[in-house]
């Protein structure tokens, strides 16, 4: 890995990197943030939504106080593989900067557009092999990274210890954001686009028992609630299924990183209690 940069923070360092990914035949970038001390620390993976890199949560979310005070090390992925020889859109809820967190099997996505192998395969044990951690993780998201969170979650509980998101796409089988991406990467086959849609693996029981908790933090004044977030359908899934999902209604708040820096120290904090146990 290549260090791009590094500023000390909190107490603790924050070190942009890069990389060249085999999974998406890519190079990728990520931002690493180490706590004080020498460790070792468990990990909190954070992935971002449409049109975001690494950079945005890094600079916006304000996590590292409390990763800091937790002693968590904290990894921001990019959201999709980046490039001129990589497949893009004009648009900007498909292609480069919109990666879905799915293994595209579609063309012209397929060779590069394979975030769901990069985040649980290549990313997680690269962090392993280059940091001082615990082999303990968790993972959080925003958006399309909060379907992201919670889709790699259920499909690969072995991997993570607790899950949490921020105004997640619920349910990207039922909205527009969902629907485009999915047809473009996984094709016409709804069934396909069932195995990566939150609401409807927590209908089927997949990760049935996995999580004691899943924290969702949502604005009510988020322009995207109603046609395109919709967590009612998630809660509804998980109360029919019997998974337990705290989800809070955040009175006034939109979409935008200042919801997430408001209550990101709480998802710290329910993350660390659960990779210290
Ligand atoms: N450009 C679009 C909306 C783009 C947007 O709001 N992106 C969000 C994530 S949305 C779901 O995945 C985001 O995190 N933006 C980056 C930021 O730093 O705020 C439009 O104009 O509608």
């Amino acid at each position: 890995m290549e260090t791009l940069k590094t500023h000390a923070v909190h107490g603790g360092t924050l070190r942009y990197l890069r990389h060249d990914s085999a999974t998406t035949g890519t190079p990728m970038t990520l931002s690493v943030f180490t706590p004080p001390g020498e460790g070792p620390f468990p990990v909190l993976i954070w992935l971002s939504g449409l049109t975001c890199t690494e950079d945005n949560f890094t600079t916006k979310a304000g996590a590292y106080r409390a990763a800091a005070e937790h002693g968590v090390i904290v990894v921001a992925s990019d959201t999709s593989p980046r490039g001129e020889g990589v497949a893009d859109d004009p648009a900007y809820d498909l292609g480069q900067g919109a990666g879905f967190y799915v293994d595209a099997t579609q063309a012209p996505w397929a060779p590069h557009f394979r975030m769901e192998s990069y985040v649980t395969g290549e990313l997680i044990g690269l962090i392993d092999a280059e940091f001082p951690t615990t082999k303990a993780r968790s993972i959080s998201g925003h958006s399309m990274g909060g379907h992201g969170a919670l889709t790699l979650a259920l499909r690969h509980p072995h991997l993570f210890r607790s899950v949490s998101a921020f105004a997640p796409i619920a349910s990207p089988t039922r909205c527009p954001w969902g629907e485009k991406a999915f047809a473009a990467y996984l094709g016409d086959d709804r069934e396909a686009w069932a195995e990566h849609d939150a609401a409807r693996l927590i209908e089927a029981g997949v990760g049935d028992g996995c999580y004691d908790d899943i924290l969702i933090d949502q604005g009510d004044a988020d322009p995207f609630l109603a046609e395109q977030l919709k967590p009612e359908l998630l809660t509804a899934a998980a109360e029919a299924a019997g998974q337990t999902v705290t989800l809070r209604m955040q009175p006034g708040y939109d979409h935008s990183y200042f919801f997430m820096a408001s209550f990101i120290a709480d998802h710290v904090a329910f993350h660390a209690e659960r990779l210290k146990g």
